[in-house]
């Protein structure tokens, strides 16, 4: 018997998005596997296949029809002009879950101040069409070419300024550049073909998808806290700890005592543990997250 042809055919970024990608699905539930060179994934969900391709192109093949859905940055959904659906905002790169930033820049040492000293000069970058737009726009007559990378190390021999994604800042600090002004700020996104949104089996299927990478996106970093409490005490907890929506207070059979249990930033439970002893919480337990579904 043949295999079940899938629902559907999501587009996965290959490049820097590519392990914090398969990170992502991992946590909202589903295993992408890749073997070495390999651009065809096995994905442990009989309804879903995928293919990594550039994230440049992956909002390309999303309109066309190849793929239902795809991720990829915004600057590139953007920069091709792709008439797709956004269905959901995805905020993270490839090293944090925030955003980036596509940024004119020039050498710590250089004369231009504003994007308009850089009339007559040359630009450098990877996204051609939102760059020309932008000197265009501002009547600055720019001489804008195309880079394939390593853009940085352009300025100031080879050209006078450049235009490239920022997310650590690490590139722009350690080549000594200065950032004249943001061009667009971008995110990873989900993004749909206009004619799978509108087939209620595949819309379902991605909503579900958008649905569960949102909620291990909103886990990030967070830890569960569960602890024991008398009562009496319980407004005063209330009071340091942040809940997203109220502390779960649940009795326990021993009179006057109840569980207490939130949500918190892990990186606040090393100043709250201590807090929380202090104020008569016994048994406290910090434990991992999947996924923070609303
Ligand atoms: N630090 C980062 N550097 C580059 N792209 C990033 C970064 N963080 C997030 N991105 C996003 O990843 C996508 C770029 O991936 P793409 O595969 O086009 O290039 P790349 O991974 O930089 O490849 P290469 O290593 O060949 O330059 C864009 O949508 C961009 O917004
Ligand atoms: O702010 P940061 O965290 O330092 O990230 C930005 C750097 O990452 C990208 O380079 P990439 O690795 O894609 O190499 P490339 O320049 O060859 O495209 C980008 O072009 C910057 O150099
Ligand atoms: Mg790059």
């Amino acid at each position: 018997m043949s295999a079940p042809t899938p629902l559907l055919m999501l587009g996965l970024p290959k490049g820097s998005l590519e392990e914090s990608t398969k990170t992502l699905f991992a946590k909202a539930g589903w295993k992408i596997t890749t073997s070495s060179r390999s651009y065809r994934p096995s994905i442990d969900d009989s309804e879903l296949d995928g293919r990594f391709v550039r994230a440049q192109e992956v909002s390309r093949y999303v309109e066309h029809g190849f793929f239902d859905c795809g991720l990829t940055g915004y600057d590139w959904v953007q920069e091709n002009e792709s008439d797709v659906v956004e269905v959901c905002d995805l905020i993270y790169s490839r090293a944090s879950t925030l955003k980036s930033r596509w940024v004119l820049c020039v050498p710590e040492a250089s004369d231009v101040q504003k994007p308009e000293d850089l009339a007559g000069k040359r630009v450098a970058t990877e996204l051609m069409g939102t760059v020309k737009r932008y000197f265009a726009e501002r009547g600055i007559d720019a001489k804008v070419e195309f880079s394939w990378g390593a853009t940085e190390v352009k300025v100031p021999d080879l050209v006078d300024a450049i235009v490239d994604i920022t997310e650590t800042g690490s590139s722009l600090r350690a080549n000594n550049l200065r950032i004249v002004d943001t061009l667009l700020e971008t995110n990873t996104k989900l993004i749909a073909n206009k004619a799978s949104w509108a087939n209620p089996a595949k819309r379902k299927k991605i909503e579900t998808i958008a649905m569960l990478l949102q909620g291990a996106l909103q886990a990030d970093n967070k830890v569960g806290l569960k602890m024991n409490l008398e009562r009496s005490r319980v407004d005063a907890v209330q009071a340091i700890l942040p809940a997203m929506r109220g502390l779960t207070v649940a009795p326990l059979t021993v009179a006057d005592w109840c569980a207490v249990e939130t949500v918190i930033p892990e990186s606040d439970a090393r100043e709250l543990i201590p807090k929380l002893i202090e104020l008569g919480a016994e048994g406290i337990v910090e434990y991992p997250l999947n996924k923070i579904v609303h």
